[in-house]
């Protein structure tokens, strides 16, 4: 880069490594606190209709799909509709035609998007997002606070600066050639497809691809149609210019089976379930022979993630990371904790301790700024959960409900935090993702501590993330080392969620996903097809080898 300036800075501060947004916190009677409350007031008192963005076009017709409140299902925070098989291919004929432009302009301008785009969340739409957000998806303040401002701001920020990373490194040249590496988007297409517990992820999927010089076709979640909305009307205000990225609220596998089929497909950056990313995969492989380019294939997936505790460990470490990890978000992220393993001799005041906080959880609606939790994203969720929990109340693998346990939908999804002791090594509530607040509990004998480690580590398909707690080194190393493949991102002596951008790149091993660092400097390279250009500057004249003479 030169000197010159650019977003107002020189390029030297431009590519200076950001800081991750500080997370407001929203004190009673606060300035951010009170426009907090409005926005939640504004957006909870009407219904939102939301169009399917295609270039140039806003598609209202026929908006008879609804997005609810999930601690109140009667009121309706937006209207939408599901675009068609014939909605997604003009889609991706606009976006091919935008493709060209897009994909040459340097990457600096393109990245002036999305830095303003970080400023407008930061700014003018901090509270919008975080209401949607809580009304939408059920999350508390704290919980949107870092989701839909804060990390989706590092998103934008720290992709930036990774992007114009990947441009520093140029290859060698000699006296006779210049060697360059030109990062082109992919050809084709990249479709986002988005899960509803992460505002921020929706804006990942679909940007980070972007940046590169990609055309996008970006699904939203049924659920997070509304929040999802607000960071496309903010990168449109930031500048992105119309046929980049498509907005497509869609019938899943309407949505699959359209992009899958298409030979244009370029990538399908994905986050959901395994499943869904399986159908996926299987749809890539049955069109495979149709494709211009092999498709890229990236998705992070579910995970079934623990918190071993050895008998050195801090008790209350143990405790308050466990509460967090397994009831944050009513336990709906894919990093939440829900097996704990803890040893004989620290159980009786575990229980003590966790007992006692778990009596001051409140459940609620998201307008009561007093809560922890609040309800579960819709009906499906809560009939799954519902369904683990009644398991566990009927005693079946030897395991008992200890706290909570309970869980009423009348006016809310609401599942009480609920803690399960679990005698079945084998158990399901110990080997398949519940996505809810349930934390089953596996307690053993302190001796054993090692044994157990090495048990954990292929108990399950899954390969998200994992906390050891532990005061003794020796040990924290050995686990460590023993649970090398059992993770994609280890937590030692703190829980098990809260990845921050930059800081903790995320993603997860085995079914957990194809591991690419969301939040890190590799991850933008998935969406590129780098070009290695060769230009020789003295003629080519000689055939024959010396060692032919
Ligand atoms: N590893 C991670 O980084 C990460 C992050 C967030 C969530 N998750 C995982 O996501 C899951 C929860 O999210 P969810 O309930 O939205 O997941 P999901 O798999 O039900 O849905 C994800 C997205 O896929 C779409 N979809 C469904 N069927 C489809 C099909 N046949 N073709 C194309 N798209 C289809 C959905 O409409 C949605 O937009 C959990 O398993 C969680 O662990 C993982
Ligand atoms: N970044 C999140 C995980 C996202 C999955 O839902 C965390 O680590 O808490």
């Amino acid at each position: 880069m030169n000197g010159s300036t650019f977003s107002g800075l020189t390029s030297e501060q431009f590519m200076k490594k950001p800081t991750n947004e500080p997370i407001l916190e929203y004190k009673k009677g606060s300035k951010e606190r009170e426009a907090l409350e409005k926005a939640l007031e504004e957006f909870a008192n009407k219904t939102t209709d939301v169009p399917l963005r295609i270039g140039t076009e806003k598609i209202t017709r026929n908006l008879d799909k609804k997005q609810v409140m999930p601690f109140d299902h009667k009121k309706v925070l937006a209207r939408y509709t599901y675009a068609t098989a014939d909605d997604i291919k003009h889609a991706i004929e606009v976006g091919l035609a935008a493709r060209g432009k897009w994909e040459r302009l340097p990457l600096k301008q393109r990245v002036e998007i999305f830095l303003k785009a970080a400023d407008l969340c930061a700014g003018k739409y901090r509270m919008a997002l975080n209401a949607t957000t809580m009304l939408g998806q059920g999350k508390n303040i704290v919980q949107a606070e870092i989701d839909a401002a804060c990390e989706l701001i590092d998103f934008f920020r720290f992709n930036s600066y990774f992007a114009l990373g990947l441009e520093k490194y140029e290859p060698i040249s000699t006296e006779s050639s210049k060697n360059s590496l030109v990062y082109r988007g992919l050809e084709g297409f990249v479709a986002a497809i988005a899960p509803f517990n992460f505002t921020a992820i929706g804006g990942n999927l679909s940007g980070a691809p972007a940046i590169i010089g990609n055309v996008v076709l970006w699904k939203p979640s049924d659920t997070a149609v509304l929040s999802n909305y607000i960071i496309y009307q903010i990168l449109e205000e930031a500048g992105l210019p119309p046929g980049i990225i498509s907005f497509l609220p869609a019938d899943g596998p309407t949505f699959g089976n359209t992009v899958c089929s298409n030979p244009n497909l370029a990538a399908i950056n994905f986050t959901g379930s395994v499943p869904t990313f399986e159908y996926i995969w299987r749809k890539v492989a049955e069109n495979l022979g149709n494709y211009t380019t092999f498709p890229k294939l990236i998705g992070e997936c579910g995970g079934k993630n623990f918190h071993f505790v050895h008998p050195s460990a801090d008790l209350t470490s143990v405790v308050i990371g466990s509460l967090r990890s397994a009831y944050e978000y009513q336990g709906q992220k894919c990093s939440a904790c829900s097996r704990l393993f803890i040893p004989e001799s620290l159980w009786p005041k575990f229980l003590e301790e966790f007992s006692k906080l778990h009596k001051e959880i409140k459940v609620g609606s998201v307008q009561d700024g007093s809560i922890f939790m609040s309800a579960v994203i819709d009906d499906k969720a809560f009939a799954r959960i519902k369904a683990y929990i009644d398991h566990a109340k009927s005693g079946a693998d030897g395991a008992k409900v200890i706290l909570g346990g309970t869980y009423d939908d009348s006016v809310g999804y609401f599942v009480q935090p609920t803690l399960i002791r679990v005698t079945d090594f084998q158990s399901k509530l110990l080997t398949e993702e519940i996505f809810g607040p349930v934390l089953s509990a596996y307690v053993y004998p302190d001796a054993e501590a090692e044994t157990l480690v090495t048990k954990i580590k292929d108990a399950t398909k899954f390969g998200l993330t994992g906390a050891v707690f532990s005061q003794d080194k020796v040990f924290l190393q050995k686990a460590t080392d023993i649970l090398r493949d059992a993770t994609g991102n280890l937590y030692l002596n703190d829980k098990s969620t809260g990845s921050v951008v930059g800081q903790q790149p995320f993603g997860g091993a085995r079914k957990s996903g194809t591991n690419d660092k969301a939040g890190g400097p590799h991850y933008l390279l998935r969406f590129a097809s780098p070009l290695t250009i060769k230009e020789t500057y003295v003629p080519l004249k000689e055939w024959r080898y010396k060692s032919m003479d």
